[in-house]
């Protein structure tokens, strides 16, 4: 479980007097259960990988906590950064080993063993879908087979809860289909707590359990998508997410 408590960053932007601070999250929080997916959903710009970055320990709030299944990221981030898998935008992957050993690699970084790592790569193999993969070289790989790849490593130390910033970006549709099947059996098979970052409505309506709306850096919303519905009294969820997330007048034609 994932708990994100009035979590606030800025960033100084420019250098001497064109500098100015902008404010990428102001005030983001929100509960992502285990067995569930949480949806972060925000406009460009929102703050939803600044969010994202800050839970998964790589940047260090100005204000506001997170705790990872009740532990806190400032306090003993190593033991809350074990429970963690991250896979961020950066899918860097060394192109001259196969898929297992990049897999296994950074799970013996992860301190597991090199046998439990081996074991983990045929359960993920499975649950991904990636079996005939697995000892062919990344260098080559379609967008959609690196994903599923660096997913793995994210996963090789068997993580209570997963973070995903923009998980299909870049992919096509039968690689965001395949993604969505395995966040739903990680979910399903294995209890993770699954939290994820986008901008794309039909990608929240297919996926979440549950939906936090992110706009202009705070939280503006929280609920699962027929809540929301209701909330904002739309029966799209697009208009939903607009009424949600930028007022009533911006559903105005
Ligand atoms: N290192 C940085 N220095 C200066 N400004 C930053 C930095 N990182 C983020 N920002 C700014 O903070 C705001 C939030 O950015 P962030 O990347 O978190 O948004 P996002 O919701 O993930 O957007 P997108 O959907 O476009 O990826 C933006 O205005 C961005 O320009």
């Amino acid at each position: 479980m994932i708990e994100v408590q009035g979590l606030k960053k800025g960033f100084r932007s420019g250098r001497g007097r064109s500098a100015r601070q902008v404010q990428a999250v102001d005030g983001v929080h929100f509960r992502a259960d285990d067995g569930c997916i949480t949806g972060l959903l925000g406009p460009n710009g929102a703050g939803k990988t600044t969010s994202l970055r800050m839970v998964a320990g790589l940047l260090v709030p100005d204000e506001g906590r997170v705790l990872v299944d009740g532990i806190d990221v400032a306090v003993d981030p190593q033991r809350a950064l074990a429970r963690m898998g991250v896979l961020s935008d950066a899918r860097g992957l060394y192109p001259r080993l196969t898929a297992r050993e990049n897999i296994v690699y950074y799970g013996r970084l992860q301190g597991v063993s090199r046998a439990a790592a081996l074991q983990r790569v045929e359960v993920l193999a499975e649950v991904l879908d990636m079996v005939p993969l697995l000892d062919r070289r990344t260098d080559g790989f379609s967008q959609g087979e690196r994903m599923k790849t660096a997913l793995a490593r994210a996963l090789v130390h068997d993580p209570a809860n997963i973070i995903l910033d923009e998980p299909t970006n870049g992919l096509d549709v039968l690689a965001t289909r395949a993604l969505r099947e395995a966040l739903r059996r990680l979910r399903d098979d294995e209890g993770k707590c699954i939290v994820f970052s986008t901008h794309i409505m039909q990608e929240v309506q297919r996926l979440c359990d549950r939906v936090v709306v992110v706009s202009a850096g705070r939280t503006v919303a929280d609920g699962s998508v027929d809540e929301l519905l209701q909330r904002s009294g739309q029966a799209d969820f697009e208009d939903a997410f607009v009424h949600l997330a930028f007022g009533p007048e911006a559903l105005a034609p």
